[in-house]
């Protein structure tokens, strides 16, 4: 399906596979699974609300040159508006709209009472200076500062942002209002009211639910053999979590190629290279290297798409061996290779659901600073391991109830519980 364009969405190119258009093709599936209110269906379509800003900034050279900036607001159905703020140079409103609407599903599917959002800048952050990339982020907060909010929307980190990004945009943002307001934004650094275990969270969350996957299976984390596309918040901090848990981690890679290994990687070790070597793996001691589009179809047990959306497609779907696909990055898996890889029996963990410890742990942590009690890490990871472990035994129930496959046992939760809640909260006039 492709929704009514009330958004002023650019045309998608055909040759290009639009993610806002899969989106609205998968809460289809759902909502026929569900058998909707067709007006609920039109309503939860559309986002709620779109952004879109200029963003005229002077760089260090004196030339001034204008981003352009998206925040998407999908569905405050159950919650303040909540998702990440990506930077990175193929950023569309298509895109930022796709994410967006998959923020609202997660948060419901996790029981967290927000609802979806995401924002974005289209730049690519490696060209830019570290004062070029602040006056970016504190410029685009300003423009946004009538759209977010504690109890508004929260922005956290995503491709191409950090920690660091979420402090200019809480320091900009308590600037504009005259006090400090830490929940404004998730993912920021401890020192100004972030939460331990948020860096970890997604990645952590992953290897929770592979591990919950493989031990419905009869198995452990041990001596599995998982390779892993982009190597960057998701993709390194699951690589390190599954390797202390046994896991042999046989390739990696980011945005400049990848490396393979036939005995696994020695993780800590290669984090600390990759720290000293502008991010990139290559050139890691006893590897070989492999490209991304290799890596993907590598023999294996597991494969962890971290990076972006649409690497496993119809034209590399025959290749994929791994018996499970954990979706780390938001939308790595088409809609045509997801079909392909659940008629072949491979089991595709949906991003909604793997993915989602990142979401949990900003809840968390805008729980933590709404209260002002700080936990220990070790109460946050065992917080957000309920609520994962939680989920993931919701999404393998509905799969068997309704004998559907997981992505769409994830979204019949998700969006059953906006659709639930929209309607009693009465639909719009
Ligand atoms: N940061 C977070 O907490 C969350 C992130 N995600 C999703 O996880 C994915 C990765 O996000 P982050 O790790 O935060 O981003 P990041 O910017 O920290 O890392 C991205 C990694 O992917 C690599 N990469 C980029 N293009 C690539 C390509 N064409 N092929 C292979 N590798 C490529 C980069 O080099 C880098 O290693 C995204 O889909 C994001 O939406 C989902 C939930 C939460
Ligand atoms: O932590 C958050 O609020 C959002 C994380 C995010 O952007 C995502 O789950 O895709």
């Amino acid at each position: 399906m492709v929704a009514t364009p009330v958004l002023p969405l650019e045309p998608a190119t055909p040759a290009h596979i639009c993610p806002f258009d899969q989106a609205c093709s998968y809460l289809e599936a759902a909502a026929k699974e569900l058998k909707l209110d067709a007006g609920i269906l039109e309503i939860l379509s559309h986002p709620r609300k779109v952004v879109t800003v200029s963003i005229p900034v002077r760089l260090d050279n004196g030339e001034i040159r204008v981003f352009a900036g998206h925040r998407v607001q999908h569905s405050d159905i159950l919650g303040p508006y909540k998702g990440g703020t990506r930077y990175h140079p193929d950023v569309t409103l298509r895109e930022v709209s796709a994410l967006a609407m998959l923020m609202t599903w997660k948060c419901a599917l996790l029981g967290i009472p927000y609802g979806g959002a995401k924002g974005g800048i289209a730049i690519d952050p490696k060209q830019y200076s570290v004062s070029e990339l602040e006056r970016i982020t504190r410029r685009y907060t300003s423009e946004l500062i009538k759209d977010i909010g504690p109890s508004v929307d929260i922005p956290a980190p995503d491709v191409g942002t950090s920690a660091r990004e979420m402090a200019w945009m809480m320091d900009t943002y308590s600037m504009n209002v005259g006090h400090a307001v830490p929940g404004v934004v998730t993912g920021k650094p401890i020192s100004v009211g972030g939460s331990r275990g948020r860096e970890m969270a997604t990645g952590r969350g992953t290897m929770i639910i592979v591990r919950e996957a493989l031990a419905d299976r009869g198995k452990s984390l041990a001596g599995v053999r998982v390779a892993i596309q982009g190597f960057g918040n998701v993709g390194m901090a699951a690589a390190e979590l599954l390797h202390e848990a046994g896991a042999i981690i046989i390739a990696v890679s980011t945005s400049s190629g990848g490396i393979y290994s036939e005995t696994g990687l020695d993780i800590p070790a290669l984090k600390a290279y990759t720290a000293k070597n502008h991010r990139s793996v290559l050139g890691f001691p006893q590897t070989v290297p492999i490209s991304n589009a290799d890596l993907l179809t590598l023999p294996c047990d597991v494969l962890i798409p971290a990076a972006l959306e649409n690497q496993i497609t119809q034209e590399n779907v025959n290749q994929i061996q791994a018996h499970i696909v954990a979706e780390a990055a938001n939308g790595p898996v088409t809609l045509e290779a997801n079909q392909a890889l659940e008629a072949r029996g491979v089991v595709v963990l949906p991003d909604i659901l793997a993915n989602a410890g990142g979401v949990v742990v900003s809840y968390l942590e805008w729980v933590q600073g709404l209260s002002y009690l700080f936990w220990d890490e070790e109460r946050v990871n065992r917080e957000m391991e309920n609520l994962m472990v939680n989920a993931y035994r919701q999404v393998m129930e509905q799969s068997q109830k309704r004998q559907i496959t997981l992505r769409l046992a994830a979204y019949t939760l998700g969006v059953g519980r906006v659709a639930q809640a929209l309607s009693d909260r009465g639909l719009y006039p």
